[in-house]
């Protein structure tokens, strides 16, 4: 969906649990300073950051400005310009789990909002430990935060439970404090640019639209691979695998922002109703089923970039036997109308040969070939929407190849949507959305609850059956029995090319796009 055109920028107070850690650092501070600087948030507003380490005010807004300064995609302005959006900065030290300290931070807040003059319209954002989430709702709760004359809103970040029950627990917790309207929970891929292009491209094109169903789409693949390992969260990856970290949000959102109806207005409500509608639509797989639609995976030792990588085994806090998965692939189907026998290939991965996130539209060939060419087939068309690190679009055609031979090529029209303008980060959308009220891009709970439904027995499967672990070299494109998915079906994974810049560029697939056909 595209934003909807409001401004809704109001005063506010952002009650920041864990208000340094590296979630604050890297992405929310950078992205307030963002808003802030571009005027896309009112100018009245304060920040609460908390945490248990004792700091000094002075030492706390040091740490913000080192982090603006560090990680935002803009050049960093006078001294006058730092004080006026560093003194909106104050650090409270509580420890979460103790609830005797809310009662100072309700005077903290109390306090800033008077300072301020702010209507207490208040944005907790819980960039804690999620094994915290649940006690803190309480609490805000308990000691009256939540009452505000203003509104009230809580951000909560990912992940939302690690499996059906556990989230179901933690959603009962936090709606005993706030309303489904008043909670945003994050998916930061709901905050990508070309996520939020991907329903705009359908719903304003009478050319896709037409043919975005069974009849003219053979299949449809998702890739979300990055180069990085697992780096410094095995704690928490070594539990959640690739299954939870990425598939049972991410990758699950995209489906849906694929595969929806197009909603009857651009309303939240109304397009959050049509993505439930694809999640139920969605086939879940039985015992026996996953061995055949699912392949899980780990990285063994390779080489990145010419540089030698350790196996997942050897990285740092992952146990020498871990069988855990950094690679899962699948073959998915929503049986309705639309989709009915089209299959929907998803795969994600750590340690891959390249950091690319995309959704390719693979349509259907013409009835029949009158051309010659050099396979004596012609190539597919191709919608290739690109997300990550690249944005834009490809639309893979066949043309004559110019000059004397009748040869038909494939050629691909290019749209760059990041070459010339520079996107906002995915949490500068968010937090934008979050402090005007627009809850579009964050998950619901019937979301969140399906996606687990759909999850967990497949987790189970592979729980109980540790030999369903594949192995691929770091810097690979992943396990060969995910490439076997798609040959068993006479495809191939289509492998991401670098971006061009011309409008409409001649490129005949090369080998390496063939990798996997049978
Ligand atoms: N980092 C990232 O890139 C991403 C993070 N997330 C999510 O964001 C959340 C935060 O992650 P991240 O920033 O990486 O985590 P960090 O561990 O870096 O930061 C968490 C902060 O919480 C504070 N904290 C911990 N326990 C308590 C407590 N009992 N009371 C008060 N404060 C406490 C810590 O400060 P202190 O030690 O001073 O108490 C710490 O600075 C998690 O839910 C994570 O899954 C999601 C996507 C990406
Ligand atoms: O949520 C997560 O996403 C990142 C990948 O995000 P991207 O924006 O860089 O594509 C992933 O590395 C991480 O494991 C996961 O928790």
């Amino acid at each position: 969906m595209s934003k909807q055109q409001v401004n809704l920028q109001e005063p506010f107070l952002m009650i920041l649990f864990g208000g340094a850690g590296d979630l604050a650092r890297r992405k929310l501070f950078p992205a307030l300073y963002s808003l802030h600087r571009n005027g896309l948030i009112h100018d009245r507003f304060a920040v609460v950051g908390l945490g248990r380490s004792v700091r000094e005010q002075e030492e706390y807004r040091s740490i913000v400005r080192e982090s603006v300064e560090k990680y935002s995609r803009w050049d960093t302005e006078t001294e006058q310009d730092w004080s006026s959006f560093l003194n909106r900065f104050r650090y409270v030290s509580l420890d979460v789990a103790d609830a005797s300290g809310y009662k100072d931070l309700l005077g903290e807040v109390e306090g800033l909002e008077q300072k301020w003059h702010l209507p207490q319209n208040r944005l907790f954002y819980l960039a804690i430990s999620p094994r915290l989430f649940g006690d803190v709702a309480i609490q805000l709760k308990e000691v009256g935060l939540t009452q505000t004359r203003g509104w009230r809103r809580l951000v909560i970040e990912k992940p939302f439970g690690h499996d059906y029950p556990s989230a179901k627990e933690l959603n009962d917790q936090i709606t005993g404090s706030f309303l489904e309207e008043e909670i945003y929970r994050i998916d930061h891929y709901l905050g990508k640019e070309m996520v939020q292009n991907i329903t705009v491209i359908r719903f304003a094109n009478s050319l896709f639209e037409a043919m975005w169903n069974n009849r003219y789409i053979s299949h449809v693949q998702i890739t979300a691979g990055e180069t990085v390992g697992v780096g410094e969260r095995a704690a928490y990856y070594d539990h959640a695998g690739a299954l939870r970290d990425m598939v049972q949000n991410h990758i699950l959102q995209m489906v849906t922002m694929v595969a929806m109806e197009p909603p009857s207005r651009l309303k939240p409500e109304a397009i959050h109703d049509e993505k439930v509608k694809v999640l139920r639509s969605l086939r879940r797989w039985k015992e026996e089923d996953v061995a055949t639609h699912m392949v899980r995976g780990q990285y063994t030792a390779g080489l990145l970039d010419g540089k030698p990588a350790v196996a997942y085994r050897e990285e740092e806090g992952v146990p020498e036997d871990s069988t855990n998965e950094t690679f899962v692939a699948g073959k998915w189907y929503i049986d309705n109308f639309r989709w009915s026998g089209v299959p929907f290939y998803i795969r994600t991965g750590k340690r891959l040969d390249q950091k690319v996130t995309e959704v390719v539209i693979q349509f259907k060939g013409v009835p029949q070939n009158l051309y010659f060419n050099k396979n004596n087939d012609l190539a597919p068309n191709l919608l290739v929407i690109r997300i990550n690190p690249d944005e834009g679009l490809s639309f893979q055609m066949n043309a004559k190849k110019p000059g004397g031979d009748p040869e038909v090529v494939p050629i691909a029209m290019e749209f760059c949507n990041n070459c010339d303008v520079e996107s906002p980060e995915a949490y500068e959308s968010l937090l934008r959305d979050a402090l005007e009220g627009d809850r579009t891009f964050f998950t619901h709970w019937d979301e969140v609850s399906l996606a687990w439904k759909f999850i967990d027995p497949i987790r189970r499967v592979w729980d109980q059956d540790k030999d369903s672990l594949c192995f691929y070299e770091a810097g690979s494109s992943g396990p060969v029995e995910a490439d076997a998915l798609l040959a068993k079906d006479g495809f191939h994974w289509h492998s991401p090319r670098p971006r061009q810049r011309s409008i409409i560029q001649g490129s005949e697939i090369g080998s390496s796009q063939r990798r996997g056909c049978p």
